[in-house]
């Protein structure tokens, strides 16, 4: 058994000869693998850890040679060097999962194109930062001859087809009338083709390229019924809406954008920031009643705990995760006061706010997925419905949908019970930052469409984001009319 064990061993560092050099640095050919192996491997395999003493890694750098550069090598390399001295290039979380070894600068393992040097720099995890023992494996390709020409295409006589200049020879199976391409033609360039984000002529990319009917296979099969995703990139905004999205720098943006356009993008919400003095009447409004102090003053799992109604209200219901309480937060600038988790079915009971005496603002629980039993999230969805079709005054109800997965059947329900109970609602889209503005476009119009112009519905639609800011101020502009013009 030994034996045939030491024979595959001597094969193996046989073949290693000329592209690993790596076993070979330590001692000489099959020895030196089995010394290895007993001196580090095994021992730390044994529980003993790595120490500074025993280590595998005592600051020394190896080098190992990699033949032609072909990619199966480079991974076969990398799978030696794992027995060998504990350590996997090929595959990060392995390497410090199971050798409590750290790769660091770890690069693309592209040897077959790039003939250099490349260093991996190993850190043993096991022990302080400053401790740590660090050896660096340095990766080489073969120095000599790695670029033979390859061989090149022969006709039947055995005669070279390719010229002199060694180009890359077109090998061209197809011949399509006279557009084929000449064996001695140069390569054909590949169109590039640029993707406009703002497209929304639901074309496929490759739609216009090449309207010759003699090379292209046309497609017969037509779909009857579109995906819904399809549906959705078939809707065309109306130019408000667009408009709308950009004025407002709704959507997914880049930071460079949103630093040109004036914005501090160090900041939390930096879209909420007024990079610009404003002066009209509205928005000194918004400006005091948002800038008070945000109060919790009441909490009710049960109707009978609804506090006595003081205050005209704002509740803000959705579905769990859809952002309520993080808007809330938007909306008054005070981050923290109102708590939330990206965990759908965090806030659990009615939650009232005050605003200097002059409003209240009312955080639901969320209705559909939560992490909680049915019977707990069917209590929750009755008693944001006792509130909803109950409460005296409570002046507006912000339907939150996010923008990413549009509108739900468990909201159309709480639209028909709003109705039901003349109670205003306005739709609020949430997490704008996360889709394109165009899809966030999209989104506004397949809502606007969906839904029906009644009394309760509080025009226009608002999209906002409470990450980047996008639409607060809009929001707060529309909701402060409330406090100010509403009395009991
Ligand atoms: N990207 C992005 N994430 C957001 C936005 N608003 C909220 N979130 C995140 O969404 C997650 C849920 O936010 P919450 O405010 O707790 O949602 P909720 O509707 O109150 O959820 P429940 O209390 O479970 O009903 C959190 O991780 C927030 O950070 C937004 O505008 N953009
Ligand atoms: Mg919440």
């Amino acid at each position: 058994m030994s034996g045939a064990v030491n024979s595959k061993r001597e094969r193996r560092t046989k073949n290693c000869g000329s592209d690993f050099k790596g076993v070979r640095v330590r001692g000489n050919g099959k020895e030196g693998i089995r010394k290895y192996k007993s001196e580090n491997v095994q021992r730390r395999w044994g529980g003993e850890g790595v120490r500074a003493k025993d280590s595998i890694f005592q600051g020394e750098s190896r080098k190992f040679d990699v033949g032609r550069g072909e990619k199966s090598r480079a991974v076969n390399l990398g799978r030696r060097m794992k027995r060998a001295t504990d350590t996997d290039l090929g595959n990060k979380k392995s390497l410090s999962s199971q050798s409590g070894l750290e790769l660091v600068n770890r690069k693309p393992f592209h040897l077959k194109k790039e003939y250099g040097e490349k260093k991996y720099t190993v850190y043993d995890v096991g022990c302080s930062r400053r401790n740590r023992e660090k050896a660096e494996i340095v990766v080489t390709s073969t120095s000599d001859g790695q670029l033979k020409p390859k061989p090149r295409n022969k006709d039947k006589n055995g005669e070279l087809l390719a010229d002199k200049s060694r180009k890359r020879v077109v090998n061209c199976k197809k011949v399509v009338g006279e557009d084929s391409v000449g064996i001695n033609d140069p390569p054909k360039k590949r169109k590039r083709i640029r993707i406009n984000p703002y497209d929304i002529s639901n074309k496929r990319i490759d739609d216009d390229a090449g309207d010759d009917d003699s090379t292209k296979v046309k497609v017969v099969e037509k779909k009857s019924e579109m995906s819904k995703n399809a549906q959705f990139r078939a809707i065309k905004p109306s130019p408000s809406i667009l408009s709308f999205v950009e004025d407002n720098l709704l959507g997914r943006r880049r930071l460079i954008e949103l630093q040109r356009a004036g914005y501090n993008t160090q900041l939390p919400a930096s879209l909420d920031n007024i990079p610009f003095s404003t002066s009209s009447v509205r928005e000194k409004i918004e400006e005091n009643v948002f800038r008070s102090k945000l109060e919790f003053f009441a909490s009710a799992k049960v109707s009978t705990s609804f506090p006595h109604p003081q205050l005209p209200e704002i509740a803000f219901a959705g579905r769990s995760n859809v952002g309520k309480s993080s808007l809330l937060n938007a909306l008054t600038r005070q981050w923290g006061v109102v708590w939330t988790s990206d965990k759908p079915g965090f806030t659990q009971t009615i939650n009232f706010f005050k605003l200097a005496e002059k409003l209240s603002l009312v955080d639901l629980p969320g209705y559909g997925f939560a992490y909680a039993k049915e019977e707990v999230k069917d209590a929750w969805e009755e008693l944001v419905k006792e509130y909803v079709s109950t409460r005296s005054s409570l002046r507006r109800v912000c339907l939150l949908i996010d923008t990413k997965w549009g509108m739900k059947p468990r909201d159309h329900e709480l639209i028909e019970l709003m109705e039901r109970s003349r109670k205003p609602y306005q739709i609020v889209l949430t997490k704008t930052d996360t889709i394109s503005p165009i899809d966030v476009a999209r989104r506004a119009m397949q809502i606007q469409e969906n839904l029906k112009p009644s009394k309760s519905l509080v025009e226009p639609m608002m999209m906002v984001s409470s990450k980047s800011g996008a639409g607060i101020r809009s929001l707060r502009t529309v909701l402060a009319s409330i406090a100010r013009f509403t009395k009991l």
